[in-house]
């Protein structure tokens, strides 16, 4: 995305002397990432809302919040910062009720929603009575949701989009880029709609086509079930996405309608062109389209985190014979690196299957790459 990358170091506005208070609004994945950021530092106190009685005790008891309500207005009462972290079509309802409220001068309200443009708009129009809002979207997730899947980790090293306008104070926008230190993630700001027009191809489309491609091959697989049991490494590795949230992903499609309607469109151009090639029978043409795709995607930049991977990750070729995982497990451990997941994603028999390796620090990749290397596995990234 061209924007404007900037790295701040400075904690000095928070300490126990200056303590802030830090609302969260929907504690699921992103929410509670944050709040997992937030929790435990000096001078800071993390309240977390839900709408629902039974939620609030469980953020609590889970250790991510520090005390947690129902109520909107006691959550909102005295907050530096709220983070609003609910699904994208209900941002706006909450920007609305926060502005009937009393909110601390000063306060800065910002949001993680996957679109950024309505909310901005709507919270530019609305005046929010000596608050600021800052739109916010970090670049890491996963197919999975809520408190339970929440983790200290989500964001480090990923981009976190914030979308000032030419209107917002500097000098909040540079409160907030301090407090996101926190998360480890690294701050982009650049203009709303450019943002969704971005996110929308490199995160929404890949969630469309993922969700496509799993409903065409469960149509087939309804008259043969050989499609389920035979779909291995390939299918998983493009479609984990397609399992996201139906409810968060609704919201975001519609919320970026225009931009998507668009998107899908360009995509029908693509599929269309690989129908002309294959009709054609050129074998130049396709094999050109692999070669191009291939360097495109080899100059992404390797271990960031968000976009489709949210772990560091690297592929071990194994031999296939018993105790293998074992015996890499072991080696890793004896070398004190933290292996936060290990997958066989291809084995057959009398062919070597490949190990995807994850871990949630990119020096626990570099380590275990370099210990794997020595010890003659093959290791990829
Ligand atoms: N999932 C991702 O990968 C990802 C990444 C970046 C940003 N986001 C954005 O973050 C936001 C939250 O997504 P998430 O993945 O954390 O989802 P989630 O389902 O894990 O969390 C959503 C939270 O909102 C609450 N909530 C749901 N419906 C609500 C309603 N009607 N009213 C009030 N609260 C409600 C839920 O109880 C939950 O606490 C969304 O706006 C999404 O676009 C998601
Ligand atoms: O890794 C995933 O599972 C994600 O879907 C993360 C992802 C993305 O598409 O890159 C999804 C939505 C976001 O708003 C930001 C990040």
């Amino acid at each position: 995305m061209s924007g404007e990358f900037s790295d701040f170091t400075d904690f000095s506005d928070f300490d126990e002397a200056n303590p802030i208070r830090i609302a969260i609004f929907g504690v699921g994945l992103i929410g509670g990432s944050l709040a997992l950021c937030f929790k435990g530092k000096p001078g800071v106190h993390v309240v977390g809302h839900s709408i629902n009685a039974a939620s609030t005790e469980k953020y609590v008891a889970l250790g991510v919040v520090d005390s947690a309500t129902t109520s909107l207005a006691e959550a909102a009462q005295d907050a530096d910062f709220i983070f609003l972290c609910v699904p994208v079509g209900r941002l706006e309802e909450y920007v609305d009720e926060l502005s009937k409220l009393p909110l601390k001068r000063g306060c800065i309200i910002s949001d993680v929603g996957s679109t950024k443009a309505s909310v901005v708009h709507h919270a530019d129009k609305l005046g929010l009575r000596g608050a600021v809002f800052i739109g916010g979207h970090p670049m890491a997730g996963s197919e999975r949701s809520g408190v339970e899947a929440a983790s200290y980790y989500l964001l480090e090293n990923a981009y976190y989009v914030l979308t000032p306008t030419a209107e917002t104070p500097p000098e909040y926008v540079g409160k907030l880029e301090r407090l996101l230190k926190h998360t480890r993630a690294h701050i982009v700001k650049t203009d709303a709609v450019q943002h969704d027009d971005i996110v929308g191809a490199i995160s929404h489309l890949p969630h469309i086509v993922a969700v496509a491609l799993v409903n065409q091959i469960a149509g087939y697989n309804e008259s043969n079930e050989l499609y389920m049991r035979l779909a291995a490494g390939g299918f998983r590795d493009i479609t984990r996405i397609a399992s996201s949230d139906p409810v968060i992903w609704r919201d975001i499609l519609l919320n970026n309608r225009d931009v998507m309607l668009k998107l899908v469109r360009d995509w029908q151009g693509e599929m269309e062109r690989f129908a002309a090639l294959l009709e054609r029978e050129d074998g130049e043409g396709i094999a050109e389209q692999f070669r191009s795709a291939g360097v495109f995607r080899s100059q992404l930049p390797e271990r960031r985190k968000g976009m489709i991977t949210s772990l560091f990750e690297c592929y071990v070729d194994v031999p296939d014979h018993p105790g293998i995982i074992g015996k890499i497990a072991t080696e890793l451990g004896q070398a004190k690196i933290n292996l936060s997941n290990l997958q066989i994603i291809e084995s057959r028999e009398d062919v070597p299957g490949i190990m995807r390796l994850s871990f949630k620090q990119a020096d626990d990749l570099d380590r275990a790459t370099a210990l794997l290397k020595s010890l003659n596995y093959d290791v990829h990234m």
